[in-house]
């Protein structure tokens, strides 16, 4: 396990995965004889497989369980990590990974659709642990903090980014359902005393089936429990349908299909069958034979009938186009592909896909490959709203200027698998009519929802020492920048009622003078809130776990047209510092490019901001005063990088992502070089700095001559370790700087 002085950087996937394989060497390069150790640690989706299965795998095969191991690190006060963005696996993702790393000789089980027998189950069991998010809320051991630096904010301002218009007779619009939806139907409760509740399925004929034995709670945490009718969910889906077609516009449909991995697949699987009707009512009993599961995907009935023979699968998927035909056109995801919004759970992700609607002028990408007016179908009230509000606002006075706008930073509650985060085990789709309740140690009912058949319901706990640190972190933050903080929490809600009585309280034993707090519905946290951003006002957004995902997406694209740009800390309950990198994600869609053209885009500035944050922390909880001058240095670096506009652009030729790093490594040690408070750093790093700046134009050129033809880096779950690091670290020059460090 890690020892005091050690920086934990997290090996994830995608394109940080790609930037990591040269970013990493400059790091541990410029930390070397400091006394601060960089060291890695795989949590990748593949690693988080090969590590569930050692029995199947040689010794040399084997990857120790590094995310149980960090899971431990975070509740430790010496903890000190920093996490890039990982995959949060669809099972389409999980099913093509293991297909990866079978075809690289591990042998690793297949994963059971239909599990038949125990040994199945077992699989599963164990595969249900690496789908899914299924690491941020392991190592979230804290709340989340995430906001743009000044420097950032000031760059944007000053270089904004492209916002299309919005025309006030756009059509995009966001449908959300009346009822029936889990905001509808939430119940809550806070326990006064530790317990344990059981979780059962009661039928018409009073017989209860267990569906969660055991599930503790501490003294004062807030439970709640909600269903969605999805008989009701699917009537909302056909009236959708049908007013997008009569509206003519695009359907498009934004869950969280990845994070809420439970719930949100069979959400999504309910709009494939309901828009897919005409198919399911002609082929349902052979496609239920083939195992086809809607809730993977129009991908996956395409998958699934290949076994078919010729003439029968000619005719679905002829079937397949016929609908087209009577249906509104599709957002898609790639129109040259025919790939849809509906084609797979994990293309089209709320926190992500909404702002780019916002930024796009109210549209998305139709199957002409061209802009179009959406709708954006988001059934649940709970968060839709909010989108609702926001898209009105943009019809009624315009896009946004990021020249002037102002800043909305999110102090989120997510500590310790806060609200939905740990819903997973406690979600359950109803076996059939009847009532799913919540029993108390003692027997007594705390909460009862009616059913019907194939209900999803779902129960959130939220533990209250999360709670009391939530409320505390948004008073420092308010203290420390002076603006206001808006709890978003809606009364008519019952869980946001229980909070609401929380931070009430809470807010008594804090020092609140001079600090402007308000409580309001999101509906209206937004409204006052964009009010104060078109106005160049900073206005902090204080809110639960889904919020503070979707928000800071959300504000930051806008704001900096990327969430990638974004600190974004959690401060450990324990003490310890989770730094990530950014907001964002691990952006697929760099690697294709970069597997295409040898051009990657990924802009590392969230990885700097992070090292910043991580190196000043380690020197302030360990009086290490050289990993200060490493943070003070690297925070001076960043503003020349900035400055001078080094961020990766978008095309071959320009500088990428290895660009970048080489000139953050330059501007990092003609800090070092300069600063006056380590004698030894200075003379060392004068060197580097001079070897840097003389080679800039050679480095330049070997990095630019290494783009435009395609790149086999020997995987895309599991890279070649030696293709990945000669792709990424293709200049010589540069390389041999770095590792005489
Ligand atoms: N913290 C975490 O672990 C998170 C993980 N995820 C996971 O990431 C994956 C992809 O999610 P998705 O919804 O596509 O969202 P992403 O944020 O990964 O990507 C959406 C777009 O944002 C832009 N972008 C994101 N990061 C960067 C960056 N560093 N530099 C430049 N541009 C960037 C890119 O735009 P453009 O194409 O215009 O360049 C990209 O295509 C999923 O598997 C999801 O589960 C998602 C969020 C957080
Ligand atoms: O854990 C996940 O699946 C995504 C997390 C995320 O999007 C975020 O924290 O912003
Ligand atoms: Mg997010």
């Amino acid at each position: 396990m890690a020892s005091k002085s050690t920086i934990i950087y997290t090996k994830t996937d995608e394109a940080p995965a790609l930037a990591t394989y040269s970013l990493l060497p400059i790091i541990q390069a410029f930390t070397r004889g400091t006394g601060v150790d960089v060291e890695m640690r795989d949590i990748s989706l593949a690693g988080r497989i090969i590590a569930n299965f050692p029995e199947n795998l040689t010794e040399a095969q084997r990857i120790p369980d590094y995310l149980s191991q960090l899971g431990e690190l975070v509740l430790a006060p010496e903890a000190n990590i920093i996490k890039l963005p990982n995959i949060s696996a669809s099972i389409p993702q999980l099913k093509a990974a293991i297909k990866e790393l079978q075809e690289h000789g591990y042998n690793v089980p297949d994963y059971p659709e239909a599990p038949s027998n125990d040994e199945e189950k077992a699989i599963q069991a164990r595969y249900a642990k690496v789908l899914g998010s299924a690491v941020n809320p392991v190592l979230r051991e804290g709340n989340s903090d995430r906001r743009a630096p000044l420097s950032v904010k000031a760059y944007a301002k000053k270089h904004p980014h492209r916002m299309a218009a919005w025309s006030v007779n756009s059509k995009a619009h966001v449908s959300y359902m009346t009822d029936g939806d889990f905001y509808g139907s939430e119940q809550s409760v806070t326990v006064p005393a530790a317990t344990t509740v059981r979780i059962e399925y009661v039928n018409g004929a009073n017989e209860v089936t267990v569906l969660k034995e055991k599930t503790a709670l501490l003294a004062g945490e807030v439970i709640d429990t909600s269903v969605m009718n999805v008989r009701k969910l699917r009537e909302f889906y056909a009236e959708q349908i049908e007013d997008a077609k009569s509206q003519g516009v695009l359907f498009s449909l934004h869950l969280k299909a990845t994070m809420m991995k439970i719930s949100d697949p069979v959400m999504f699987g309910h709009a494939v069958s309901v828009f897919y009707k005409d198919v399911f009512d002609k082929h349902g009993a052979l496609l239920a034979e083939l195992g086809v599961n809607v809730n993977n995907g129009l991908g996956d009935l395409y998958a699934k009938i290949q076994t078919l023979p010729e003439d029968k699968r000619a005719e679905i998927e002829a079937d397949i186009m016929a609908v087209y035909k009577t249906r509104p056109e599709l957002a898609m995801v790639d129109s040259d592909k025919g790939i849809t919004n509906l084609h797979v759970p994990n293309d089209i992700i709320i926190d992500a896909s909404m702002p780019v609607v916002v930024r796009d002028g109210g549209k998305m990408w139709g199957p002409d490959g061209q802009l179009h007016d959406c709708k954006a179908v988001i059934p649940d009230r709970c968060y839709a709203t909010m989108y609702g509000e926001i898209v009105d606002d943009c019809r009624k006075n315009g896009a946004f200027d990021p020249s002037t706008i102002g800043s909305v930073p999110n102090v989120g509650l997510m500590a310790q698998k806060a609200e939905e985060y740990g819903s997973h085990d406690k979600t359950f789709i109803a076996p059939g009519d009847g009532v799913i309740r919540v029993v108390d140690a003692d027997g007594s009912v705390l909460m009862s929802q009616k059913v019907e058949t194939g209900d999803i319901f779902r129960m959130c706990q939220t533990k209250d020492a999360p709670i009391r640190d939530w409320v505390k972190l948004a008073v420092r933050r308010a203290k420390a920048t002076g603006a206001p903080a808006v709890f978003w929490l809606d009364s008519n809600r019952a869980h946001d009622a229980q909070i609401i009585a929380k931070v009430n309280e809470y807010l008594k034993d804090l020092d609140t003078d001079g600090v402007e707090i308000k409580i309001m519905p999101p509906v209206e946290a937004m409204r006052f809130t964009l009010g104060r951003f078109r106005a160049g006002q900073d206005t902090i957004s204080v809110t639960g776990n889904v919020l503070r995902d979707y928000l800071t997406d959300l504000f930051p694209i806008i704001e900096l047209g990327t969430s990638s740009k974004m600190l974004s800390i959690v401060p450990l309950l324990n003490g310890g510092g989770l730094f990530e990198t950014g907001a964002g994600g691990s952006a697929p869609k760099h690697v294709q490019q970069f597997q295409k053209e040898g051009y990657l885009r990924w802009d590392s500035l969230g990885e700097f901001l992070a090292l910043t944050a991580s190196l000043e922390h380690l020197a302030q909880t360990f009086g290490n005063p050289k990993a200060q001058v490493l943070a003070d240095t690297l925070d001076q670096a960043i503003g020349k990088f900035l400055e001078n506009q080094k961020s990766p652009a978008r095309k071959v030729g320009q500088i990428d992502n290895r660009g970048s790093h080489f000139y953050l490594a330059l501007y990092w040690a003609e800090a070092l070089a300069s600063q006056d408070a380590d004698a030894e750093m200075k003379a060392r790093f004068a060197g580097v700095a001079q070897a840097l700046a003389e080679k800039e134009e050679l480095i330049n050129a070997e990095l630019i001559a290494a783009q435009g033809s395609p790149v086999d880096i020997g995987g895309y779950y599991q890279p070649d370790d030696e293709k990945t690091t000669r792709a990424m670290r293709p200049s010589g020059t540069l390389n041999a700087i770095i590792n005489a460090m």
